[in-house]
């Protein structure tokens, strides 16, 4: 399939108002589209479904499934040779909106020194306007620019048009094996990832950590915590952790998603009571923004090593179910010809509310960069 005729696709069911995604997996260069073929809303009943889900924030609502049995299923290998270098923003400092934001992350700051929880994650909705801007033309920006992230285009005509590029995978997930990643901590990437952390950071990400490890421990066997290393997302850095695991016979993809979503990456720690508090003082809804969304339970065909074939078996390939799941950050949702752009950072006790407002303002330039 061209180019034109994949993205073609995508703007013809957009102009229909039939349900759709396209994504590309992290440093792929596939393009692959779920069309889905009538414009009823689909959920997930216990993550046994097939197809691709977008999940909210709040585990108490609904995850929205493109079932991949109501979908035709489309896929393009895009060329990223000629990247168009985009150009540099200004930062833009809204003091109304920066006001608002300081006193929240001061709110959170004193709930933590009241020991009401450890960790608490504050973010804030950005309004740009965007006119007639062509979402499939802004989609294609993301492709080209962020080729290390998980680049989606969402769409349902009754939920709404999202669009992102995050760098953190919630969970892969492959027959009963499993890797988990813990993403915290931000700095602006400055040319070099041979950076000093404060312990701010450190230890914002460690807890996410910590709180990973201890919630599989019921459900998994053979686990193993990788070294935290400094990983590059557009204009910033993170620090990362790779937790892997096998899942226990008994455990499920919903006990593991229950255990973990969200995370303290997006919520807090403790995740309830940081879930009370962003639910009660953020002052707007996050919808889909660090909610989760991938592919569930997808078909993977393997060829066995060829190290392994014999001529008894070298026709055999082994049909494994494939679960890759990404936290939807760095992401906006397209909405009366505006852009909403969703941001938000880790508070802990020694948090500086100052820089906690530019750092949700170097994040708001990973969306902004591509709607120019
Ligand atoms: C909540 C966000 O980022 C999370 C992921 C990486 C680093 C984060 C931080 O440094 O605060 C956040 O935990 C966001 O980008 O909106």
């Amino acid at each position: 399939m061209t180019d034109n005729q994949f993205f073609g696709n995508l703007q013809d069911h957009f102009d229909k108002s039939l349900p759709f995604v396209a994504y590309r997996k992290p440093n792929l260069n596939e393009v692959n589209a779920f069309l889905q073929s009538d414009n009823r809303v689909y959920k997930t009943i216990n993550f046994q479904e097939k197809g691709f889900i977008f999940s909210p924030f709040n585990n108490l609502d609904d995850t929205i499934l493109i079932p991949l049995e109501k979908s035709e299923k489309i896929n393009l290998l895009f060329n990223f040779s000629n990247i168009e270098k985009l150009s540099d923003l200004v930062k833009n400092e809204d003091s109304l909106q920066k006001q608002q934001h300081i006193i929240l992350i001061k709110q959170g700051i004193e709930a933590i020194k009241q020991k009401a929880f450890k960790k608490v994650v504050l973010s804030r909705k950005e309004i740009i306007d965007i006119e007639n801007r062509n979402t499939i033309d802004v989609f294609k920006n993301l492709l080209k620019t962020y080729k290390s992230a998980f680049v989606y285009c969402w769409y349902h005509p009754r939920i709404g048009l999202w669009l992102g590029a995050t760098p953190e995978t919630l969970i892969k997930i492959e027959g009963k094996r499993f890797s988990i990643m813990a993403l915290a901590g931000t700095q602006e990437f400055k040319g070099s990832l041979d950076v000093t952390w404060r312990q701010k950071e450190v230890h914002e990400q460690k807890v996410v950590t910590d709180f990973i490890v201890e919630n599989l421990k019921p459900l998994v066997e053979n686990s193993n915590i990788s070294e935290t290393v400094t990983v590059k997302a557009g204009n910033l850095l993170h620090l990362k952790t790779i937790v892997t695991a096998k899942l226990k016979r008994n455990s499920t993809l919903t006990d593991l998603i229950s255990a973990l979503h969200p995370t303290p990456a997006v919520c807090g720690y403790p995740k309830n009571k940081a879930k009370q508090f962003i639910l009660e003082n953020e002052n707007y809804n996050r919808e889909f923004y660090t909610g989760f969304l991938g592919e569930l339970n997808l078909e993977n065909n393997r060829s066995p090593r060829a190290s392994k074939r014999n001529i008894e078996n070298r026709a055999y390939t082994v049909i494994k179910k494939s679960t890759q799941l990404y936290v939807n950050l760095r992401c906006m949702q397209i909405k009366d010809k505006q852009a909403l752009i969703y941001i938000g950072g880790g508070i802990t006790e020694t948090s500086n509310p100052e820089k906690e407002w530019e750092e949700t303002v170097s994040k708001s330039l990973v969306i902004k960069s591509v709607l120019n």
